[in-house]
C-alpha cells in the first residue's frame, strides 16, 4: 500500500506583498515520480526550497511521514535536492564530490568508499572515482550530482530542472535514465520542469502549476484527456480550444452548431469551452463533416500533416491529418463525440472531480 510521505497543507509564501504560494495542497506518496509542471515563475522552484527546509512558508504545514516539519532545519530532513547548475565542487574529483556528506556526517572511511562506489554504480561511472568534474561531459555531470544526492539515502529526492542545461539528445537519454533509476531505486522523486513532453513521459503524477497555484494533479493520460481549465488545455499538448455553450447534458453548441458530447453535470446555456486535440480531428470532403474551414497553411511532419485552417467565424483549427489538403482548398472537419472536451470556465479541481464522479457511467 502506498503512503503518504510528504504533504503540503493549505501552504502560502509571501515576499512582502507579493504572494507567490496560494493554498497549495499536494500530497506526494513514497516510491513514485512526482512533477511540478508549469512556466517560468509559477512557484514549482518555492515549492521545492519548502520542502527541502530552504524557505520559511508563510502560512500552512509542511509534513514529513505526518509530521509537521515547518521547523526542522534542512540538514535534518530526510530529503535532498539536485539542483539546476549540479552545484558540483569544481575542485574535486568525482569521488569526492560523491563522498563530502557521508564525510560531513562523519561516516567510517571504509563505509565511505563502499557507499560511494555503490552510488557510481547505479548512475553507471564505475570507475569515473578520479576523474576531475571538468573532465566529464554535462550528462555525466548530472549523473555525479544525482549520486551525490542519493548515496545519503534520502527517502525523497529533488530535482530542480536537472536537465535543463544539456542539448536535446542527452536531454532524451537522460529522461530514460532517470525514470529507470527512480524505478531501480524505489525513491520517491519530486522533479521540476517547464517542459509538458518531459513531464508526461516521466512522472507518476503531475501537478501542473501556474501563477503560485496547483491548477491541476493527476497522471499524465488524465491531465492531457481531461484538462480542468484554458491554461493546463494550452499549456499540455497542442489544443484547440473554442467558446461555445452547454444545451443540456450530453449537449453542447458551438461554431454555431450542436454536437453530442460525453460531458454533463453543467447548468442549461451555460457558457463553457471545448477543447478539440489536432490528432482527434481529420479532413474530409465538405458536406461530410461537422465544421467547415479554409486551409491556410500545412506543413509535413513525417507520420502526419499539420494543418492550420479558419472556419467563418475567424476561429484557427489546427488539425494532424493524415491526409494532405491544398492550400486554400476548403475542407470539413471530422471529430467523434469523445473526443469533445467541455470545459467550465472556472471550476475548481474538487468541483471537477466531484462532477465527473457523479455522472459516471451514467451515460
Ligand atoms: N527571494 C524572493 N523575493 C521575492 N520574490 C521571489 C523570491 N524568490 C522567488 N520570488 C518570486 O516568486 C515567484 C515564484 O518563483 P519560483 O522560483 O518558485 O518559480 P519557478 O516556477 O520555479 O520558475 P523558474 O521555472 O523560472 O525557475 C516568482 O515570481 C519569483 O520572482
Amino acid at each position: 500500500m502506498s503512503e503518504v510521505i510528504v504533504e503540503l497543507k493549505h501552504v502560502n509564501k509571501m515576499y512582502g506583498q507579493t504572494v507567490v504560494l496560494k493554498d497549495i495542497n499536494i500530497e506526494i506518496e513514497q516510491g513514485k515520480f512526482y512533477t511540478l509542471l508549469g512556466p517560468s515563475g509559477s512557484g514549482k522552484t518555492t515549492i521545492l526550497r519548502a520542502i527541502a527546509g530552504f524557505l520559511d512558508v508563510t502560512e500552512g504545514d509542511v509534513l514529513f511521514e505526518g509530521k509537521r516539519i515547518n521547523d526542522v532545519p534542512a540538514n535534518e530532513r530526510k530529503v535532498n535536492t539536485v539542483f539546476q547548475d549540479y552545484a558540483l565542487f569544481p575542485h574535486m574529483n568525482v569521488f569526492d564530490n560523491v563522498a563530502y556528506g557521508l564525510r560531513i556526517r562523519k561516516v567510517k572511511k571504509d563505509d565511505i568508499k563502499n557507499r560511494v562506489e555503490a552510488a557510481l554504480k547505479m548512475v553507471r561511472l564505475t570507475g569515473y572515482d578520479s576523474r576531475e568534474i571538468s573532465e566529464l561531459s554535462g550528462g555525466q555531470q548530472q549523473r555525479v550530482a544525482i549520486a551525490r544526492a542519493i548515496v545519503l539515502e534520502p527517502q525523497v529526492l529533488l530535482l530542480d530542472e536537472p536537465l535543463s542545461a544539456l542539448d536535446a539528445k542527452l536531454r532524451k537519454d537522460m529522461q530514460y535514465e532517470l525514470r529507470e533509476l527512480q524505478q531501480r531505486l524505489g525513491i520517491t522523486f519530486l522533479f521540476v520542469t517547464h517542459d509538458q513532453e518531459e513531464a508526461l513521459a516521466l512522472s507518476d503524477e503531475i501537478f501542473v502549476m501556474n501563477d503560485g497555484k496547483v491548477q491541476q494533479s493527476g497522471t499524465p493520460v488524465d491531465i492531457y484527456d481531461e484538462p480542468i481549465n484554458h491554461f493546463v488545455a494550452d499549456f499540455i499538448g497542442e489544443s484547440n480550444i473554442i467558446a461555445g455553450h452547454m444545451i443540456g447534458d450530453y449537449r453542447v453548441e458551438f461554431n454555431g452548431k450542436e454536437f453530442d458530447s460525453v460531458d454533463a453535470g453543467m447548468k442549461p446555456n451555460e457558457p463553457v469551452e471545448v477543447v478539440l486535440r489536432p490528432e482527434d480531428l481529420d479532413i474530409t470532403p465538405v458536406g461530410e463533416g461537422k465544421v467547415t474551414v479554409e486551409v491556410d497553411t500545412q506543413l509535413f511532419r513525417g507520420d502526419y500533416y499539420e494543418i492550420v485552417a479558419y472556419d467563418r467565424l475567424g476561429n484557427e483549427w489546427l488539425v494532424h491529418s493524415t491526409n494532405p489538403a491544398k492550400d486554400g482548398e476548403t475542407v470539413d472537419l471530422t471529430f467523434d463525440a469523445e473526443d469533445i472536451h467541455v470545459m467550465r470556465l472556472n471550476e475548481s479541481e474538487e468541483d471537477f472531480d466531484a462532477r465527473l464522479e457523479s455522472y459516471e457511467g451514467d451515460e
